[in-house]
């Protein structure tokens, strides 16, 4: 199948139907391209709220039972869960199921389909790189992927009609499809998503921590701060996950930002204007050249 090509399942499964996983059901079923939903998911008003919807068409907590008939399963649960997931499914699954994640981090996600399932070649990785920090199937929507890059981490074992399937669902639902190792994944989005949101964790606490004689700093905050610190309303289950996952690469990325910060903080201390002024023009020009070779759909 090409990538390009329109594809057909009779029965996809959503493990975990919150804003990914309810937005990627919600898009093929608006594409006509999927016959009937299942979600598994913990939360019954979560489950409820998504047949509710539309978004489902039936759900269970059993994921066993869940996958038992299903051509293509869709994991987007917080990265901690995959192990349990796979392990619960292992057993159910068919010979021609193909099974997907949406997981933030790729080189766990792949270790854990190894580790459980009976048949890892039909395993896809695959993460969309495109969110909010909205949880919930509530937050669901069907454009959500719409212009986004979804990168694909196959490797040499991949089936390729599995590859295929899995490469031709994200681009109906409207994603541009890349697809690269997912070591060299984890370490890019380490610096480009994974440092942002544990940054804007720190700001908040940072803000929070400090005594200001009464008075509410927060009550002064307005357009900057807000769009610095949007993601830090971001699930804090899903990034505290995230984070374990993908330490290593985030922890070299922790210190190149302080590394940053030290710079600034000695020039400023040495009223050092022609530095400063230098590194803030750096700045704003890669983040232009940024947001014109790459902002499309942003
Ligand atoms: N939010 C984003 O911006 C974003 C973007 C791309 C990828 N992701 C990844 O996609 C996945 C899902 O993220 P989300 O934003 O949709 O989260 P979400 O919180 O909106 O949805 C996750 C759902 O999984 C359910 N769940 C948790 N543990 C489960 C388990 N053991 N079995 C079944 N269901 C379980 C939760 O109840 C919830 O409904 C995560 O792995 C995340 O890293 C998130
Ligand atoms: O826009 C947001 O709220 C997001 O955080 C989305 C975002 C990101 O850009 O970092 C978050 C996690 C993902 O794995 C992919 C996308």
């Amino acid at each position: 199948m090409s990538a390009t090509a329109k594809p057909s399942i009779g029965h996809l499964v959503i493990v975990g139907v919150g804003l990914i996983g309810g937005s990627f059901s919600l898009a093929l079923k608006r594409a006509g391209l999927v016959g009937r939903v299942t979600g598994v998911g913990r939360s019954r008003d979560n489950l409820e709220l998504a047949q509710r919807l539309g978004i489902v068409d039936a759900w269970t907590h059993d994921v066993g039972e869940a996958v038992r008939d299903a051509d293509v399963v869709l994991l987007a649960v917080p990265m901690s869960a995959f192990e349990s997931v796979f392990a619960d499914m292992a057993a159910s699954l068919s010979d021609h199921a193909v099974v997907t994640d949406a997981g933030s981090t790729k080189q766990s996600a792949i270790a854990a389909a190894r580790k459980f399932l009976p048949n890892p070649s039909r395993f896809i990785a695959a993460h969309p790189i495109a969110g909010t920090e909205q949880s919930g199937a509530g937050a669901a929507f069907a454009e959500l992927f719409e212009k986004r890059l979804c990168v694909l981490a196959p490797d040499p074992d991949s089936d390729p009609d599995a590859l295929a399937l899995v490469k031709a669902l994200w681009h109906q639902v409207g994603s541009r499809v890349v697809c690269m190792g997912a070591a060299e994944h984890d370490d890019f989005l380490a610096a480009v998503s994974h440092l942002p949101h544990l940054a804007a964790f720190a700001l908040v606490n940072a803000v929070r921590r400090q005594s200001y004689e009464g008075h509410d700093p927060f009550r002064f905050a307005a357009g900057g701060f807000r769009d610095f610190t949007r993601i830090a309303s971001s699930s804090p289950e899903m990034w505290r996950d995230i984070a374990l996952c993908n330490s290593d690469a985030l922890v070299k990325q922790i210190d190149a930002f302080q590394a940053e910060l030290s710079g600034l903080r000695e020039a400023l201390m040495a009223a050092d204007g022609e530095s400063i002024m230098n590194e803030f023009k750096a700045a704003k020009e890669a983040r232009e050249k940024w947001l014109a070779e790459h902002g499309d759909g942003l």
